[in-house]
């Protein structure tokens, strides 16, 4: 269980950008972020891994209170909080395999990563998680030559391969196309409800978290505007986390890439049905 209280976050230049935000997630939950550029969604999920520090209230993972660590005991709230980033943060130069197995270096002694030799058992575990992500006959490739998919799959299983209580995800599919999203999207839902591992996802496409997540949180000038299902983000909410301008245009776009979506399947599904009758 994550729980958040009170938590703030004023920068050095003055700007707040958390103002006393609260809220718990459950093992398994999948929380979609959402709000408007500066809503401050970044600094929440830095925050919760103390990438940045916050200025006030608490942040507590299970038994172990997040803001009270010292500085020297990060090491330990990095190890239980897993991240998948929107880049992917890859390694380029190194295998799927080694890129998943360098999610277990706070694990092993500093010798055995320096020279990559990783205990058997979490070859193993790196073996299973791949294939669960689909990858298992790319195992061997470099990660640079693999598709967006593909690469955010490896980043899916180096997050799970270091064990975490908890995920944190930022925009995971801002580098994707719109079918290959919603196949990442999927995926990470699936797979926390597996785990139940609670999970944030700091997503700026509103309909692919409501699409996938249970939960959505809506933040706006560092507060919480909004907590609820997707069923209950209707157009009051979302021009609470939007405002009423930025909505309307929203709205718009989501209608242009709902039709763009409909033409891509129509044309998929025509290229199917051809492609059988060759057969
Ligand atoms: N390093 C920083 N120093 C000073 N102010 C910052 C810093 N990072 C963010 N801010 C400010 O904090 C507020 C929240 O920013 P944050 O990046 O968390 O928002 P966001 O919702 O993630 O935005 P976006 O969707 O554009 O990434 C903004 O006013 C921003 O200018």
């Amino acid at each position: 269980m994550l729980t958040i209280e009170a938590l703030e976050k004023r920068y050095k230049t003055g700007d707040l950008a958390l103002r006393g935000v609260s809220f718990s997630v459950a093992p398994g939950d999948v929380v979609g972020l959402i709000g408007p550029s500066g809503a401050g969604k970044s600094s929440l999920i830095r925050c919760i891994n103390r990438l940045v520090e916050p200025t006030g209230g608490s942040v507590r993972l299970n038994d172990l209170d997040v803001t009270k660590l010292g500085r020297g005991e990060l090491r330990k709230v990095r190890r239980r909080i897993g991240m998948i980033f929107q880049e992917f943060a890859l390694v380029e130069r190194l295998t799927v395999m080694e890129n998943v197995l360098s999610g277990r270096l706070g694990y092993v002694p500093f010798w055995r990563s320096f020279t990559r030799r990783y205990p058997q058992a979490d070859v193993d575990t790196a073996f299973a998680l791949l294939d669960r992500v689909g990858l298992s006959d790319h195992v061997d490739k470099r990660a640079d030559a693999l598709s967006g998919g593909q690469r955010q799959r490896v980043g899916i299983a180096r997050a799970l391969a270091q064990n975490p209580e908890l995920l944190l995800v930022d925009e995971p599919t801002a580098s994707l196309d719109p079918k290959t999203s919603r196949q990442i999207m999927r995926l990470i839902v699936e797979i926390c409800q597996e785990r139940t591992l609670p999970a944030i996802v700091n997503i700026h496409d509103v309909m692919l978290a409501r699409m996938f997540v249970g939960r959505i949180i809506g933040l706006r000038a560092g507060e919480v505007v909004f907590d609820g299902p997707p069923e209950a983000l209707d157009d009051a909410a979302l021009t609470r986390i939007y405002g009423e301008e930025d909505w309307t245009q929203m709205r718009a776009a989501a209608d242009e890439d709902a039709e763009d979506s409909a033409a891509v399947a129509a044309f998929e599904q025509a290229r199917d049905e051809r492609l059988e009758t060759l057969a």
